[in-house]
């Protein structure tokens, strides 16, 4: 038989998380998961069993999801080459047919069925549903050292979300069902635009006004020079941050929607790792959050 004290101990950890659900029922959480952090299935069924969770005590869960990897696997075996400027995956027209495949449709489908063995109801789109991201060409712009002035870098169908339609996502909300997201948006002349996947979060977080936007990768959060994990960081550190060449790559999108998240609206940003299991219910729901938190 189990000791009573160990007994009293779980409940604890429900009376720990109890403020937290009161404070929490019935706003907005913009959950993104990175392709990294999938990487571990026992990880990524605990991340499903975080989202349902979240969904039974009241709070509206909304996944983005990312899967730069797994394109890179495909694009590899199809024997095309990749190429990133600045975290962004040049994207010619045969690329954003392979993002698009492996996005909206293994991934996608992967992570629904997650939500669903773990008991909730989800269901997968991506921007082009609903017409719920419209976007259009990202103009991207790149230090040239040499020429010591910013140039602009033709990545091709990359896209930047001009609007986001929420009708979708209220429908799916009243209907019980947690929405997942690929991040994937429509031109005006129904074009595919590959949109990286942090972007894609922080504008659906910013339209839906959420209270919290988590992104979930592979590092434990946002980490200094010399390894160690920066717990909290304001608009001025982030850019002290990128100037000092500190954050790099895939890192550098991450924080550029932080910083867009909270100073369009959203309470907080917190960067995780998804490969801790559960990382999503021990950031919401102890007194001790993981990861970095991003506030303005
Ligand atoms: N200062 C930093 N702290 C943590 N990670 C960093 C930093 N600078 C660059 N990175 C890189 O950013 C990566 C996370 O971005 P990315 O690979 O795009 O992840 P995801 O697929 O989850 O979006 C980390 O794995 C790490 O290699
Ligand atoms: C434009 C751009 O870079 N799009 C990304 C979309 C997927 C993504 O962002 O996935 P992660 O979150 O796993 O990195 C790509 O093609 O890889």
């Amino acid at each position: 038989m189990t000791d009573p004290a160990s007994l009293i101990a779980r409940a604890d950890i429900l009376i720990e998380a109890l403020p937290y659900m009161q404070r929490y029922a019935g706003q907005t959480f913009v959950v993104k998961y990175g392709g990294h952090a999938m990487s571990d299935p026992a990880a990524a069924l605990s991340f499903a069993e975080d989202v349902v969770l979240l969904k039974a005590v009241g709070i509206n869960p909304v996944v983005v999801h990312g899967g730069g990897p797994q394109i890179g696997s495909m694009l590899k075996k199809l024997g095309v080459q990749s190429e990133f400027v600045n975290g962004l995956r040049v994207t010619d027209e045969q690329t954003a047919d392979v993002a698009e495949m492996v996005l909206s449709g293994a991934i996608n489908k992967e992570i629904v069925a997650h939500i669903g063995q773990a008991g909730g109801k989800a269901v997968g789109i991506s921007g082009k549903d609903g017409r719920l991201v419209q976007a259009r060409k990202l103009e991207h712009r790149v230090y040239d050292a040499e020429r010591d002035e910013e140039m602009p870098v033709d990545l091709g169908f990359v896209g930047e979300p001009v609007a986001v339609d929420r009708a979708l996502i209220d429908h799916l909300e009243i209907a019980g069902m947690i929405p997942v997201i690929a991040p994937i948006g429509i031109g005006t002349n129904g074009e595919t635009y590959n949109i990286n996947a942090d972007t894609m979060a922080g504008a659906i977080a910013a339209a839906l006004g959420a209270a919290r936007l988590f992104l979930l990768t592979d590092v434990a959060g946002v980490l200094d020079k010399q390894g160690q994990l920066l717990t909290d960081l304001t608009p001025p550190d982030i850019a002290r941050l990128r100037a000092d060449g500190t954050i790099s790559g895939g890192m550098i999108p991450k924080l550029e929607t932080c910083l867009n998240a909270v100073e369009n609206g959203v309470d907080a940003a917190v960067i995780l790792d998804g490969r801790v299991q559960h990382a999503v219910l021990l950031e919401i729901f102890t007194r001790a959050g993981v990861g970095t938190l991003v506030r303005v």
